[in-house]
């Protein structure tokens, strides 16, 4: 996937916010090495899903929920594993392997991201689509979780390899997924255009047009305004409002890392740049770039179109991504993979805030040491979920063949997503506990009450 498609279709994301002066000085930047003798870093990583389940089990003890409750929501409710052939350009014929998993349909269809890269799993689709479930309850969304994901390294492909082998796999999971059942979006490595084909093929099977079976979508086949930035304005949004209520500061000349530069981080970049931080650092899997004054996002866009990179960005210096992680700023975005903040590295994280743009880029140990070190974490189903509010009002949008103007859409979702953040607030107070585990509480909350009312289990 050439890298200006993922770029496709950006707009100005700022328009009528005002940002607060706050008074900070520049801090040096330090560049980490591990202790000598630490062998933390070679010890075995806990999967996505393995963290899924001890954060699900955690606050399931927490809020002593009902074992059979507890059985029945740790486990996704149907999972799909398909193996299919696409014609590569060489003549050669080659077998990929997809995947699609429900975790829960208590709420409604379920939702959630598909995503090509070479590492996705069944376990990592299974973790992915659990905090689906969390986040979509957290927003009172009417859905459920889902995910998928393709085992592919998009970029290794031609777009009519990209073509073929998203028509094949929409093929194979067509009767999994419907505006009724299962409604996918865009995740790593898949962008309005892989939706496109999706809906399209998915529209020849039946015989007429359904733009409702996905979103994350073009606008000019039914996408909605505001979708394409709407998770990285989301996390700005979120941002701003816990660093007022929880610092009294504004977004401002706050500093501020992030790690990936695709869709999440790069508009989380843009926006924030717009309002006034400092984004001083950003990083891909290529490596990263560091600019104490700031980096000029715009530049760095096009230089991300022009060379699929932010490497080699004349207005910055080089840094890796262990480095941009453990940089001395205010706030940090993780904002590309799961598993990014461990053990090992959580010691030397030196943000005062860690805004959580990926899916479950914290460990479980990772989330007690920088609690423990008073480094204040907005757990990614809150903070990153504003993209699936825009994707839940392109699918009402679609269902009702009415579409709403961009303002609209960005106050509804502010709306929706700081009304939630006040939910979430309100239950660490009344009960005494982080973010994380007040945002897991609502939702379960939520969740278990469908669950009931609706007598899935005797
Ligand atoms: N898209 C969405 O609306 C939403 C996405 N998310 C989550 O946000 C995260 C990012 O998704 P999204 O932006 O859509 O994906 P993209 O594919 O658009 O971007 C991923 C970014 O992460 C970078 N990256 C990959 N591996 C590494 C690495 N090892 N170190 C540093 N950077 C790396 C990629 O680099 P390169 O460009 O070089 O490949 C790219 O910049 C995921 O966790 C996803 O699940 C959450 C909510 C909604
Ligand atoms: O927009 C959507 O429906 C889902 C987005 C997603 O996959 C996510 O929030 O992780």
């Amino acid at each position: 996937m050439a890298k200006n498609e993922t770029m496709e279709g950006r707009s100005d994301a700022s328009a009528g916010d005002a940002a607060q002066v706050i008074d900070r000085q520049a801090q040096p930047r330090v560049v980490t090495t591990p202790p000598p003798g630490d062998r933390s870093a070679e010890l075995p990583r806990a999967t996505a899903y393995e963290v899924a389940q001890a954060q699900f089990n955690m606050v399931a003890d927490f809020m002593d929920l009902d074992p059979d409750l507890r059985a029945y929501l740790s486990r996704p409710q149907r999972e799909l594993i398909v193996h299919f052939p696409v014609r590569m350009d060489s003549g050669e014929m080659r077998i990929f392997t997809g995947f699609r998993v429900h975790h829960n349909t208590a709420k409604g269809p379920t939702k959630g991201g598909i995503r090509y890269h070479p590492d996705v799993t069944l376990d990592e689709c299974r973790a992915l689509a659990m905090w689906m479930t969390w986040k979509c309850a957290l927003m009172n969304l009417p859905y459920g979780g889902a995910k998928g994901g393709v085992i592919v390294d998009p970029h290794d492909l031609s777009r009519g390899e990209l073509e073929r082998l998203t028509r094949r796999y929409a093929t194979e999971i067509s009767f999994f997924i419907g505006p009724e059942r299962d409604i996918p979006a865009p995740d790593v490595g898949t962008n309005a255009q892989i939706m496109a084909w999706i809906m399209d093929t998915y529209s020849m099977h039946r015989g007429y047009s359904i733009p409702a079976v996905i979103t994350g979508k073009p606008v000019s086949i039914g996408g909605t305004v505001g979708r394409e930035y709407a998770t990285g304005l989301g996390i700005t949004y979120v941002t701003r409002a816990v660093l007022k209520q929880r610092f009294g500061r504004g977004l401002e000349d706050i500093r501020v890392a992030i790690q990936g530069f695709g869709n999440v981080g790069s508009w989380t970049a843009l926006s924030m740049h717009e309002r006034g931080a400092r984004v001083v650092a950003v990083s891909d899997r290529f490596g990263g770039v560091f600019n104490e004054k700031g980096l000029d996002i715009r530049h760095l866009m096009r230089h991300v179109q022009e060379t699929g990179s932010v490497t080699g960005f004349a207005g910055g210096e080089p840094l890796s991504n262990r480095e941009l992680l453990e940089l001395p700023v205010d706030v940090l975005v993780p904002a590309a993979l799961e598993g990014q903040i461990t053990r090992e590295n959580a010691p030397r994280i030196q943000a005062s805030l860690v805004a959580e743009g990926a899916n479950g880029p914290t460990t479980p140990e990772a989330d007690r040491i920088l609690e423990e070190r008073g480094i204040l974490v907005i757990p990614d189903i809150i903070c990153n979920a504003g993209g699936v509010v825009v994707s839940y009002f392109e699918w009402v949008q679609g269902l009702q063949s009415y579409f709403w103007n961009e303002s609209e859409i960005r106050r509804r979702m502010e709306q929706t997503l700081l009304d939630n953040l006040e939910a979430v607030i309100g239950v660490t107070v009344r009960r005494g506990c982080n973010l994380r585990t007040a945002a897991y509480v609502t939702a379960i909350e939520r969740i278990s009450e469908a669950v009931r009312v609706r007598g899935f289990y005797p």
